[in-house]
């Protein structure tokens, strides 16, 4: 017996209100100014974003705290700039305080027109998880920034100003699970393609009003059988403008007309541009690129991981739709590994492979000999 997809959207939820500080947080971050960020002890520090310091910015800092900002800098960023700490940040101690070029200097592997600054008396300590300043960084992370911070811990009578948006620690730390776990399908649509004439768009929303990701399904899938199924991040550069760097255009028109000539599937498209980075940051890390770092060193060189995605979304999605078994269309074993994961059963792994071209072929060696994908 066939059984087909649930497209139907799915009720209003209310938005759980970790999710709507976070939200709130990452729009006064991307914008310049200050947030507070509450600790599991009730007490709470000021955080600017390191990219949007400037000499107004930390003085207004230093002013709402009544002490001097540090610095914050991922695990990543710290180990580029010699500091192995075991912990997920580090701390920038300079004896001289900090002003905005050292900021650029440190945080900005891009900001080249920066002078070295005095180094000599630089120490860094490390920054323990589940505290204020590392989910600081972790907050310019969702805010797709470098992740970078200041931070300044306000003296013991400095009052805690209104207006400031206060944001918790443990709201930073499970924001992407709970905005996952509240998506539901919110509209839907007959769009024939190119490659897919019967092909229909659901959108699905998190429950915060955050940025929606896609499934496009082909034809009539059966639930009753692993449905054939890609995973597709977002791309701007490869999907829209056809880049020549990577093979995600291929990728996606490819996935769309495997899928139509197989008879019917799914290609969810998650909003995860650059693994996870954000489209300015994966611009950054092209520069650095063109310098000679490879996919995966330039992450790390801006100090992310080198991998930023999570699939619970991907997962949620499939459920949502009804599907608990995909044949996978991939070639990165780590997309396997997390829908299984996620309860989702991989019955197949079916290998994505397109040929290179003159522009992106060290970009799929480094897939191939660093990021373990299985051409
Ligand atoms: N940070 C960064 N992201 C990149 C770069 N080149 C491509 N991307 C992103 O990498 C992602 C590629 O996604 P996918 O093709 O779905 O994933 P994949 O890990 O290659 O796995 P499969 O294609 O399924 O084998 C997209 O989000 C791109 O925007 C790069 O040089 N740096
Ligand atoms: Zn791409």
């Amino acid at each position: 017996m066939t059984k087909p997809l649930d497209v139907s959207p799915g009720p209003n939820q209310p938005p759980p209100p970790p999710l709507i500080a976070v939200d709130r947080a990452v729009a006064e971050l991307r914008r310049g100014a200050v947030v507070a960020v509450r600790g599991a002890d009730s007490r709470v520090a000021y955080a600017l974003a390191a990219e949007a310091a400037t000499a107004d910015s930390l003085a207004h800092l230093t002013t709402l705290a009544g002490t001097r900002p540090c610095l914050i800098l991922s695990n990543r960023r710290a180990a580029v700039l010699g500091h192995d700490v075991a912990a997920p940040a580090a701390r920038v101690d300079l004896p001289a305080g900090i002003d905005p070029l050292t900021v650029a200097w440190l945080a900005d592997p891009v900001a080249r027109d920066v002078p070295q600054p005095d180094l000599t008396k630089l120490t860094m300590q490390p920054v323990a998880a589940g505290s204020v300043p590392a989910a600081s960084v972790a907050l310019a992370k969702l805010a797709r920034l470098l992740p970078a911070t200041l931070v300044a811990v306000p003296t013991a009578g400095a009052l805690l100003l209104s207006g400031v948006v206060v944001v918790d620690v443990a709201a930073i730390e499970e924001y992407q699970q709970t905005a996952a776990r509240s998506l539901r399908k919110v509209s839907e649509a007959r769009v024939p393609l190119v490659d897919a004439e019967n092909a229909r768009i659901v959108a699905f929303r998190p429950a915060d009003g955050g940025i929606e990701h896609l499934a496009i399904i082909i034809g009539e899938p059966d639930t009753a059988q692993p449905v054939l199924a890609r995973l597709h991040s977002e791309c701007f550069t490869g999907d829209l403008l056809g880049s020549l760097r990577c093979d995600c255009g291929d990728q996606l028109r490819g996935a769309i007309a495997e899928i139509a000539q197989a008879g019917s599937g799914i290609l969810l498209y998650l909003s995860q541009e650059g693994r996870g980075i954000g489209l300015v940051n994966k611009l950054r890390a092209y520069q650095l690129q063109d310098d000679g770092l490879d996919t995966l060193d330039a992450n790390l060189q801006l100090g992310f991981d080198d991998d930023e995605r999570i699939y619970l979304p991907a997962a949620q999605m499939l459920r949502l739709l009804g599907v608990e078994r995909v044949r996978l269309l991939t070639n990165n074993p780590l997309k396997v590994e997390a829908l299984a994961a996620h309860g989702v059963v991989v019955a197949e792994r079916v290998p994505h492979v397109f040929p290179a071209n003159d522009h992106n072929q060290g970009y799929l060696r480094t897939k191939a000999t660093k990021g373990g994908h299985l051409f």
